[in-house]
């Protein structure tokens, strides 16, 4: 039987430029991107700050349907649930380092009527997540430690991918940090099948030709 997951490109808007947030965003969804992967960060678990749900919200209101995956680097996840569900935001991803409970919050996020991803930085083992498994929607990977754009691919940690992948064929598995044209195949072949990517969509002069690429590798890896 062939496999039920889908390739799927997801660009990081994180280094675009964020003062014409529509028009960047909608450009990489005309180049064909499945859905954008919106970077959140609150200054405290990430040395950095992006936005939070007032700007997604109003992404949302001029872009009406495409799927919008906010990657939450934040202490509390908990307290945006309500707020992000609002603003129309369809997979809610948070990291599972600093929670308690986490099963509480899939829940919570679930009970919103968004989908729930878990994140895992660089330094978490991703036996970790083995408790989580059956209740998430997708897990991802970091490849870069989370906080900035254009860093570079950690290649060490496909193994992670490689794990989850083997022990859960059927589960959306998503890598984000430095993946490109060049360091695509390392993924794909590891069995991710949902792929961020911002420096090398974003900057790209041909969006639609990067994104293509990308997605035929990571398919032609999907059994
Ligand atoms: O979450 C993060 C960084 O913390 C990512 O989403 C990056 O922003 C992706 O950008 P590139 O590494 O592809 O430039
Ligand atoms: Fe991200």
């Amino acid at each position: 039987m062939s496999s039920p997951l889908k390739a799927k490109i997801g660009p990081s808007i994180l280094n675009a430029d964020l003062a014409n947030l529509y028009t960047e965003s909608q450009k990489l969804l005309d180049n064909g991107a499945d859905y954008l992967h919106l970077d959140v960060m609150d200054g405290s678990f990430v040395p950095n700050l992006t936005f939070g749900h007032p700007m997604v919200k109003c992404l949302r209101n001029n872009i009406k349907t495409a799927f919008f995956e906010t990657h939450m680097m934040v202490s509390k996840p908990e307290q945006w649930i309500a707020p992000m569900a609002d603003a129309g935001v369809n997979l809610y991803t948070f990291h599972i380092e600093p929670v308690e409970d986490v099963c509480k919050v899939c829940r919570l996020v679930q009970e919103a009527g968004m989908k729930v991803g878990l994140a895992i930085k660089p330094g978490t083992k991703v036996e970790e997540l083995t408790e989580y498994m059956s209740i998430a929607d997708l897990v991802l990977v970091m490849t870069v430690e989370p906080g900035f754009g254009g860093q570079s691919f950690m290649a060490d940690m496909m193994p992670k991918v490689e794990w989850l992948r083997q022990n859960y064929p059927n589960m959306d598995i998503e890598v984000d940090g430095g993946v490109g044209p060049k360091t695509i195949e390392c993924c794909a072949k590891a069995g991710a099948n949902m792929i961020v990517s911002g420096t090398a969509v974003v900057g790209a002069s041909d969006q639609r030709k990067v994104m293509d690429e990308m997605r035929n590798v990571v398919q032609s890896y999907l059994k």
